[in-house]
């Protein structure tokens, strides 16, 4: 099931609604004896407790509190622990004495060579970048040490993850009940994330209304979230979905040959190409039907329409007629400088439609950049424009314009490279043609990718050839060992 990433208020919300169980102190509690485990777990990774040091950076809320209670726990397991107080009037007043009850030492510095420190400056209640005297401890830290923040990385913001300058890159982060939105949105300085139960009900089904209406909404998808198309046993080529392909050119055959060629290997169905360069594509792909122009394609369940096609007159026409079908369309690349000049095109579309910008595109779509808030800037835009966005980059963001957003994080970069859009594209695209909504094509795109980009790379650069090389494999982790249910019935034919 798609997990949902809170806002710091919804968190809030929800501890509230634990009633006694916050008021007791009980939450913080169970929140420190969660940070202790891991600590003590990744410890035990590296040798064991005892004996061990352990530093924690305390601010002046409940952050703080719980990474003291933690180093209490840490504490009487053997553990030598050292705390800095950023704010010695606020620390947490009984995290403070349990911490000092446990023999741990307070001090102005934190001593070198630690195994982990507690990143306990602020969590939900932070704004704003670390503050100097906060980020001087951190930056006096050897490579050697873990950092372990409770809750968020000090120096992210909540709901947005904007990273501000300067921030805590944790390697293991800590949270409580729920994950936050900057879990997902700041995934890379996040580290590894651990959601720890405290006990706190679910808030989208045990709230009695009186809870904000958040939106937009971010979910994040597992593997197991991913339903591939499947051939069913009645299937043939054409009722599994055919996906047209109108990209590249003559003259620059490399998008088309990409984008076709992803869709060739994302699914079973009929690929077909639509542009100057089908000689080219047909070269690279015997299977792909290929035609010169648009009257002559023959029938498709859905259109992928841009990349490298060029933003002349003959675009703008093609455009046109294509997006004046009821089919669903995905655009990219030159498609989305067309319609940045011309958003009538889509205004009036029913038939599902999916952009898929990257941020210079986006910003030519809006006419302002992405900003620190892409989330916001995502759901917006598909909001106003009342089609699926997808906003590409190491976190991609799908967003409908019901204000649902999925996310997913690559968990590298490697994908960064020219020509890994179109391949994208043509990912997308045969899902859409499978009878996938564009928020779900773009989700098992996204993510299919993203995967793609690991096989390929295993920590070398890649260009957009290997990883549309690295896409049957990739693909093959999403189907073979769901490819049927309990029953025998192919999931594709439910
Ligand atoms: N409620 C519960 O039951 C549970 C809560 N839990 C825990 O509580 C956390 C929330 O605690 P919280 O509300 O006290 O806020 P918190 O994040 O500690 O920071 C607020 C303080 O920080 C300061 N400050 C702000 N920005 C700053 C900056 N950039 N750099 C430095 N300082 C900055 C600001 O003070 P200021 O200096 O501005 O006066 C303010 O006083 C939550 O994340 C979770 O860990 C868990 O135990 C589970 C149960
Ligand atoms: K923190």
């Amino acid at each position: 099931m798609p997990t949902r990433h809170l806002t710091a208020d919804e968190v809030r919300d929800a501890e509230r609604a634990s009633g006694h169980l916050l008021t007791d102190g009980t939450l913080m509690r169970r929140a420190a004896h969660g940070v202790a485990q891991v600590v003590a777990g990744e410890l035990r990774s590296t040798g064991g407790c005892y004996g061990r040091s352990v530093g924690v950076v305390v601010g002046a809320g409940d952050n703080g509190g719980d990474a003291l209670f933690a180093a209490a726990d840490l504490a009487r397991r053997g553990v030598a622990t050292h705390a800095v107080l950023l704010a010695p009037d606020k620390a947490h007043p009984a995290g403070l004495s349990a911490f000092r009850a446990a023999g741990g030492r307070v001090g102005d510095q934190l001593p070198d060579g630690l195994d982990v420190v507690i990143d306990g400056v602020v969590g939900i209640g932070g704004r704003g970048p670390l503050r100097p005297a906060a980020a001087e401890v951190f930056d006096a830290l050897g490579p050697e040490t873990t950092i372990v923040a409770v809750d968020l990385p000090s120096g992210v913001d909540a709901d947005t993850g904007e990273v501000h300058t300067p921030a805590v890159r944790a390697d293991i982060t800590v949270t409580f009940g729920f994950p936050r939105r900057a879990h997902l949105l700041a995934a890379p300085v996040c580290g590894r994330v651990v959601v720890v139960d405290i006990g706190i009900g679910d808030p989208a089904g045990e709230f009695d209304g009186s809870s904000k209406t958040v939106s937009p909404q971010l979910f994040s998808y597992s593997d197991e979230d991913i339903d591939w198309p499947l051939p069913g046993p009645g299937d043939d080529k054409y009722t599994q979905g055919v996906v047209g392909i109108i990209a590249g050119s003559h003259r620059y055959p490399g998008a088309a040959i990409l984008a076709t060629g992803a869709a060739v290997t994302a699914t079973s169905g009929m690929t077909r190409y639509v542009g100057s360069a089908h000689a080219e594509v047909v070269a690279h792909f015997p299977e792909v039907v290929a035609a010169p122009d648009l009257a002559d394609a023959g029938r498709v369940q859905a259109w992928v329409v841009g990349p490298g096609m060029g933003t002349d007159d003959a675009a703008l026409t093609t455009l046109r007629t294509v997006l004046d079908t009821d089919l669903p369309v995905l655009l990219d690349a030159d498609a989305l400088t067309v319609v940045a000049e011309h958003p009538e095109l889509v205004a009036r579309r029913a038939a599902p439609t999916l952009l898929t910008p990257h941020a210079g595109e986006f910003a030519r779509l809006t006419g302002a950049g992405v900003g620190a808030d892409r989330l916001a800037a995502v759901a917006d835009l598909a909001s106003r424009w009342s089609l699926t966005v997808l906003l590409k980059g190491r976190i991609t963001l799908i967003a409908e314009p019901s204000g649902r957003v999925v996310g997913n994080d690559a968990g590298s970069s490697w994908a960064a490279t020219a020509g890994a859009g179109d391949v994208l594209s043509g990912i997308a695209g045969s899902l859409l043609a499978a009878g996938r909504s564009p928020q779900e094509a773009g989700a098992a795109a996204a993510r299919v990718h993203a995967r793609a980009a690991e096989l390929a790379s295993c920590g070398a650069p890649i260009g957009a050839s290997a990883l549309l090389g690295a896409l049957r494999p990739a693909i093959r982790e999403f189907t073979a060992p769901r490819g049927r249910t309990r029953t025998g019935t192919p999931r594709s034919s439910r």
